[in-house]
């Protein structure tokens, strides 16, 4: 185990958010040694994250109430049992009082622990069905995903949107944990449930034949009950992840951008955004743009770079990090943004796109659509409102209809200019569903 946890350990008792390393410093964390800690950490003297295992992003999505939560917080205790992390509660994942009072997860949690090969940080996703813009910001961070089912429930109607959406933000492997397992006594039903989901899985583009299906029971893991459905499973399941999900060969060559899913400001010390490295290297000390939602971009420098209460000398490729700038306000940094090396990515208003439409068994629209249609439309972490519209030389674009099912092509407008390539995909959504999912095919401009 690397020397930052013995040094560390009292702050990063609960290590969790993101954000919440950064905040630290404003008593937001709610152990009051660690707030003692903290007040007196300035960045500088924080531990040094060593990198000597291969960092890999993953999380917990699926339907509501299936457990996701439970398992995070399982996989935690059943990893800190070996020195490989520290064990985040239940609690302290769902710990804003909404959650709390309501019992499911709203904003996703970032939680980070290790196996005997791999480095993780793992985001724990909402499931409930108007929270998904949540969810489809935290798994654009993922390298693959961890879809938690309820044996008692089988697939319902988020597991099926969930893989769909995994999917289309570029996750291209998952491990299925079926849950809940102490509440069924027939196997039959067991058996069922992982045919289904195999189905499904190759349904959406999975390897479903080969997907490794782990079944147990994340609450008896996380209450020491039952280990032969509870502890023994979440060594398996890990033992899936690390095999399953391969280590990502990561974009270090290319110049640096970082989509911004969070910002938070300190006094005193100035604003952070948060996010993860989609491609190239970062160094304190450089020069970086924000584009998206002006027409210029704004220019700044990094004075501070950390990923879970650890200072990073540069971030890179993969890196789940929080990083400080100078001299801009928390207002003039919005989600959705991109922070990239000045000069490298510009902002776009207007592109042509492919877009495939859900039917109405995938949770899509019911009806078909006409030109001048008007979804929201999400793009990396942003999400801004679109029209869609025929490109030039459509046959009759008045009366033409697309309906669920078909694949289009189509000019989309959107409201504020955001850093879009060529290549990039996106969703398109409206009224609470996911209609269509896309890939930008030309800028226009
Ligand atoms: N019997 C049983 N109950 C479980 C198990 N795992 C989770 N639960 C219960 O299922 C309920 C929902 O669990 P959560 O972990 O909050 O579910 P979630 O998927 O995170 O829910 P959202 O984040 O709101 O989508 C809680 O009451 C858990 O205690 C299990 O293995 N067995
Ligand atoms: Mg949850």
């Amino acid at each position: 185990m690397a020397s930052w946890r013995a040094t560390f350990a009292p702050l990063v008792r609960s290590v969790t958010r993101l954000s919440e390393s950064f905040i630290s410093s404003q008593s937001h964390v709610s152990c009051k040694a660690a707030t003692a800690v903290a007040r007196a950490t300035s960045i500088r003297s924080m531990a040094t994250y060593q990198r000597t295992k291969p960092h890999v992003n993953i999380g917990t999505i699926g339907h509501v109430d299936h457990g996701k939560t439970t398992l995070t917080a399982a996989i935690t205790k059943n990893q800190a049992s070996k020195g490989f992390a520290n064990f985040v509660d239940y609690a302290s994942i769902d710990k804003a009082p909404e959650e709390k009072a309501r019992g499911i997860t709203i904003s996703t949690a970032h939680i980070e622990y290790e196996t005997e090969n791999r480095h993780y940080s793992h985001v724990d996703c909402p499931g409930h069905a108007d929270y998904i813009k949540n969810m489809i910001t935290g798994a654009a961070s993922m390298d693959g995903a961890i879809i938690v089912v309820a044996a008692s429930d089988g697939q319902m109607p988020q597991t099926r949107e969930h893989l769909l959406l995994a999917r289309q933000v570029g996750v291209e492997r998952i491990v299925v944990f079926i849950n809940k397992v102490d509440t069924i006594d027939d196997p039959e039903m067991l058996e069922l449930v992982e045919m289904e989901m195999r189905e499904l899985l190759t349904t959406y583009g999975f390897d479903g034949d080969n997907t490794p299906i782990i079944m147990g029971s994340a609450l008896c893991a996380l209450q020491d009950r039952s280990p032969e459905i509870g502890a023994e499973r979440m060594d398996a399941l890990l033992a899936a992840v690390d095999e399953w999900i391969p280590t990502p060969q990561r974009d270090l060559e290319k110049p640096f951008l970082m989509p911004i899913e969070d910002v938070f400001s300190i006094a005193g010390r100035g604003t952070v955004a948060t996010g993860r490295v989609e491609r190239g290297l970062l160094k304190k000390g450089e020069e970086v743009e924000l584009v998206g939602f002006n027409k210029d971009p704004i220019k700044t420098i990094v004075t501070g770079i950390e990923t879970f209460k650890k200072e990073l000398d540069s971030a890179q490729a993969g890196d789940n990090c929080g990083i400080l700038l100078r001299g801009v306000k928390r207002e003039q940094v919005r989600r959705g943004m991109v922070m990239v090396r000045p000069g490298t990515t510009r902002a776009h208003t207007k592109f042509l796109v492919s877009a495939y439409v859900l039917t109405k068994e995938e949770g899509g629209r019911h009806t078909g659509f006409h030109g001048n249609y008007r979804p929201q439309m999400f793009l990396r972490t942003s999400d801004v409102s679109c029209t869609l519209n025929f490109p030039d030389g459509t046959e009759d674009p008045h009366s033409k209809t697309v309906m669920p099912g078909d694949n289009t092509e189509m000019e989309a407008e959107i409201l504020h200019p955001m850093a879009v390539e060529q290549g990039q995909r996106f969703n398109l959504r409206e009224g609470g569903r996911t209609v269509a999912t896309g890939l930008v095919t030309r800028i226009i401009e």
